[in-house]
């Protein structure tokens, strides 16, 4: 196994040899060019880790040329070469991207420890980087557990939806999940890398919402010492998310109106105006046509915010999706609590057969207070009836065979969605290389793809 792939580029072949040998003595595979287009040459079929360059290369033996090819190569660490004269051609090319910089004659000490540093300090950024990326593929749909048609049809909505800008309002029971579908849509958009800002319209005293969605200037009112900006502003570029927009006071309402109309606000008390430039996503639990119906809503408004509705459906109607959540749910609590966690057959079928009116919401707090006086890692009906006296009764226990099944095909199921969305996004949508990544056929990709009602647009 070699230590890394180093490409050592001097126009001195005895140098080159010697550098090579040492490093071939400390585990590495090495690769020699003299000059730049030898490097270019060199670099397409040899993939290396790390780069050594000397600056002073033929034919034009002009530092200054060899520096301009820096960007070229500084997807991997550079370590200059140079001669003592160079010391400030070295500084520049360091504030090029070089890594380092090792004066000549070579101490061959000193550039084993310089290579080592550069190859770890390499892997760690190109480990960072794949872990932000997962984390990232991981906030958006990958976070919207559930194999039920109802769920399928939504994940292949918000996949169609999320890329354009049109206004979404998600409505739907308590605790369904219209924040996890609003956040996936903006995860998957092109705003994913600005704020998602969500606010709460009936948390907030309707005698403040105005304040904290505008901001205000310093002397609008008693207490306003300095500017403040509002979550609009915070938003900018991202997504707003109007969470029980039903709730939102009446006056409130015509100046929201506003923004939508003219993408442009008026801080409480200011006389500039502010554009603003957001995508809003509303949800709402309540009836919204009955709300304008009362005229307790803005029908002018409701029309505004209305662009395509997403429903979220009740815990109830899309049963399949229990044991899905709750193994979702189990893995969560178990890198909380640092310990394996599982729910025995009994405890699995009383959750099974459960309606859960507050929905998921309700399943996850439930699964969060049993497991917290759970011992062992082994959730029973006596946890469970600790904290829901009624349960015994109603617990009839499922054979161990029957609830694997039930748990295994959906879980299979979720895992493959993952996993060709991982691949898709990798891919940048390129079917054929997706299908190679995970092992597949185009043609069983293709079928997956339909089945699960998964959309992804080929990227240029
Ligand atoms: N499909 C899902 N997959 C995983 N977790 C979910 C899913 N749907 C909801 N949850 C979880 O359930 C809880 C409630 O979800 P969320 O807050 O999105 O519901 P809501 O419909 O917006 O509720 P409310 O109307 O009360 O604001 C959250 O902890 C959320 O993470």
């Amino acid at each position: 196994m070699t230590n890394g792939r180093i490409l050592l580029v001097d126009d001195e072949p005895a140098f080159r040899q010697l550098a090579q040998s040492w490093l071939s003595q400390s585990g590495y595979q090495v690769e020699t060019a003299a000059d730049l287009a030898a490097a270019r040459l060199q670099l397409s079929r040899f993939d290396a880790d790390l780069i050594l360059l000397d600056l002073s290369l033929p034919p034009l033996f002009d530092p200054q040329h060899t520096l301009q090819a820096l960007a070229e190569f500084s997807r991997r660490p550079v370590i200059i070469l140079t001669g003592h004269a160079e010391r400030q051609l070295a500084l520049d090319a360091i504030a090029l991207g070089a890594w380092d910089f090792i004066a000549k004659p070579v101490d061959p000490d000193l550039l084993a420890v310089v290579i080592k540093r550069a190859l770890n300090k390499h892997q760690l950024d190109t480990e960072l980087q794949q872990l932000k990326q997962q984390q990232q593929t991981d906030t958006g749909l990958q976070r919207l557990i559930g194999v039920s048609p109802a769920m399928t049809a939504m994940r292949s909505l918000i996949q169609r939806i999320a890329p354009t800008d049109v206004r979404v309002l998600v409505t739907g029971p308590s605790g369904t999940g219209k924040e996890v579908v609003s956040r996936a849509l903006h995860d998957l958009s092109r705003r994913a890398g600005a704020p998602f800002v969500s606010v709460h319209c009936g948390a907030i005293p309707a005698e403040l919402l105005e304040s904290e969605l505008f901001g205000y200037v310093k002397g609008a009112f008693t207490g306003a010492d300095k500017d403040r900006p509002g979550l609009l502003k915070l938003a900018d570029n991202g997504t707003l998310f109007l969470d029980e927009i039903g709730e939102m006071p009446l006056p409130m309402q015509v100046k929201l109106l506003r923004v939508l109309q003219e993408g442009t606000y008026f801080p409480v008390g200011g006389r500039e105006q502010h554009k603003i430039d957001v995508r809003l996503i509303s949800a709402t639990n309540a009836n919204l046509p009955q709300l304008v119906q009362k005229g307790l809503f803005r029908e002018d408004l409701y029309y505004r915010i209305k662009g395509i509705t997403l429903d979220t459906v009740a815990l109830a109607e899309r049963r399949q999706d229990i044991p899905l959540l709750l193994q979702f749910f189990l893995e969560q609590l178990q890198r909380q609590h640092g310990q394996l966690l599982k729910l025995d057959s009994t405890a699995l079928s009383w959750f099974l057969q459960r309606d859960w009116p507050g929905n998921i919401r309700e399943l996850k707090n439930t699964l969060e207070s049993v497991a917290a006086v759970a011992q062992g890692g082994v959730i029973s009906m006596a946890d469970i009836s600790l904290l829901h006296p009624e349960a015994v009764a109603a617990a009839t226990a499922v054979p161990e065979a029957v609830t694997e099944s039930l748990l295994l095909d959906p879980a299979v199921q979720q895992l493959e969605i993952r996993l060709i969305t991982r691949a898709m996004q990798q891919t940048g949508g390129n079917k054929t290389r997706a299908a190679s990544l995970l092992g597949l056929s185009r043609q069983g990709l293709l079928k997956k793809l339909q089945r699960y009602q998964l959309t992804y647009a080929q990227m240029p």
